[in-house]
């Protein structure tokens, strides 16, 4: 593509001497490694490091153009500076890939908990009645049935942009972090359909507040198409307030909750099963995954499913055979008549939900094991162990991802967490140990609950050659078997 239209509404600061008409733009990155001949580099002051330190090795390796924040002068191809790098790489892959939202229903799905659910839910709805859709999600990215795993929640502005308009699917459906939209990594893109799931403490160490963490979630709701519709969770405290305030801005909002101004109305839940209450008629739901939360992911996908013109009784019988999600109140029967459960709580509201719903499934007694990750908001950790220590039986503390953080310092970091519980709990730093051990605790009726790893793979090795909680499980169930025979 020619640089004079990928650069055309650009808010350019500066731009060097060199002759820029004929540059012909054959790719563009923001990554001095993928650069390959003709490419437009996009120097992108980040967390860690600095792109523009990059840019002599990208023109080493092909970059014709470069542009970035910083005045940059000693470069021996025309160099462009703007104000905002993240910004503009949104801009510019929304003009090199053609606008790919723009011939899309697009859904994003904002809100700290049930994205995901949410999300694969929907899909399986509408895949069922034959709308083929895409995720973009925290699992995994899936574009024409082919899945690869994902870095991010939500990838940067470029990677989207590529996703997107190698879609085959009619629907793209996005999971949308609140990283994401500060990041500008949704820059470029427009809405046919925004959800919010919830807001809870999280992410605090990034965001300074919650009314900023809300602010930041709340900017998804400013790329609706003219004809874009939100739909929120109006039964959550945050959810309630972003509702009033699109409502104050004229914008089209469907409101899903228990009070009777919702347009999809929820009621009656008991014993997996509850009711809707949708243009004056009420029916039951039967709930497709245990869990008073997994009642308003079903109703947000239920209502956006309605909106795509799926009959109520096709979204209602493709519920019926919903999977669930991996790593997603995942249950593993054991032998002895114990339950364990896998799931990726890791906020004090998942944490709260998943053991409640462990007790409402008959649990006699649970044995929690959870942890913290080490980089991440620690404000929430004494909030997850409060509610922990109110409704297990035991907690185990142990450890999940450690990012930069050594593991004795995160050993000793749930050593003085427990003492402020009078050691309640046990400390078990070694996460496959933590495993092993609730598993020799547990007897018949039991549920031993792992949060926080979900889906994911261990980020560090530990005792057991395992790489995820339901590998250990598996791994500790064999060997017991082998001793049996
Ligand atoms: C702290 C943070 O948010 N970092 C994200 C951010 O990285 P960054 O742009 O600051 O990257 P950087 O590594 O400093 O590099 C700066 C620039 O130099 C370039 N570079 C770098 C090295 C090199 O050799 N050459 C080169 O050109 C890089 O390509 C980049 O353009 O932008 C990247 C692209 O979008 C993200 O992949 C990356 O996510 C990191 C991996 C991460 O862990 N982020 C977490 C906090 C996050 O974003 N989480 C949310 C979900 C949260 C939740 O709800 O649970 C998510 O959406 O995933
Ligand atoms: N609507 C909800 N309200 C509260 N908790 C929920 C809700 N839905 C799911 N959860 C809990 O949060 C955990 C994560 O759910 P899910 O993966 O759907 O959320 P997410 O928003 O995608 O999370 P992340 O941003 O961390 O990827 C679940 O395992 C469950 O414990």
């Amino acid at each position: 593509m020619n640089l004079h239209t990928l650069i055309k509404g650009l808010d350019i600061i500066n731009r060097s001497k060199n002759e820029i008409a004929d540059i012909t733009v054959e790719g563009i990155t923001d990554n001095s490694a993928e650069v390959k001949s003709g490419f437009l580099f996009l120097a992108i002051k980040g967390n860690d490091v600095d792109g523009h330190d990059f840019i002599e090795e990208a023109v080493r390796s092909g970059a014709s153009v470069v542009i970035g924040e910083k005045d940059y002068t000693d470069i021996s191809v025309p160099y462009i500076q703007i104000k905002n790098s993240r910004k503009v790489l949104g801009d510019i892959s929304n003009i090199f890939y053609r606008d790919p939202s723009s011939k899309k229903i697009m859904i994003g799905i904002t809100g700290t908990n049930g994205k995901t659910t949410t999300s694969y839910m929907l899909k399986y709805i509408l895949e069922e009645n034959g709308i083929p859709c895409s995720i973009i999600g925290t699992i995994e990215n899936i574009i024409n049935g082919k899945s690869v795993s994902s870095l991010n929640t939500t990838p940067n502005s470029l990677e989207l942009h590529k996703l997107i308009s190698s879609s085959k699917d009619e629907v793209i459906i996005i999971e949308v972090s609140s990283h994401g939209l500060i990041q500008y990594r949704l820059e470029g893109l427009q809405f046919d359909y925004c959800l919010f799931t919830n807001l809870d403490h999280d992410h605090l160490d990034f965001h300074g507040s919650i009314e900023e963490y809300f602010r930041a979630k709340s900017l998804l709701f400013g790329k609706m198409k003219p004809d874009g519709q939100a739909i929120i969770n109006a039964d959550d405290y945050w959810g309630e307030k972003l509702g009033e305030l699109l409502k104050s801005q004229g914008k089209d909002t469907f409101l899903i909750g228990k009070s009777d101004q919702c347009s999809l109305k929820i009621s009656e839940y008991h014993n997996m099963k509850f009711n809707l209450k949708e243009n004056g008629e009420s029916f039951k739901v039967h709930l497709p995954m245990p869990g008073f939360h997994n009642l308003f992911n079903t109703a947000m996908a239920y209502s956006t499913a309605r909106m795509l013109n799926v009959s109520r009784e096709h979204v209602l019988k493709a519920l019926s055979k919903f999977p669930g999600v991996t790593g997603r109140f995942e249950v593993i029967e054991q032998i002895n008549g114990s339950t364990v459960v896998i799931d990726y709580a890791h906020t004090a509201d998942a944490i709260f939900h998943c053991l409640k719903t462990a007790r409402d499934c008959g649990a006699k007694r649970i044995i929690h094991i959870f942890g913290f990750r080490g980089d991440r908001d620690a404000s929430k950790r004494e909030e997850m162990a409060n509610i922990s220590s109110e409704l297990s039986d035991l907690f185990i503390l142990t450890t999940d991802d450690l990012n930069s953080v050594s593991y004795d310092d995160m050993a000793m970091s749930l050593q003085e967490l427990n003492e402020k519980y009078n050691n309640n709990g046990i400390v078990i730093p070694d996460r496959t140990l933590a495993i092993k051990q609730a598993l020799e605790m547990a007897k018949k009726g039991d549920y031993i609950v792992i949060t926080g790893k979900g889906h994911e793979q261990f980020q560090q090795p530990f005792s057991l050659p395992t790489h995820s909680d339901k590998d250990t499980i598996s791994f500790i169930n064999e060997q017991r078997n082998q001793k049996d025979i």
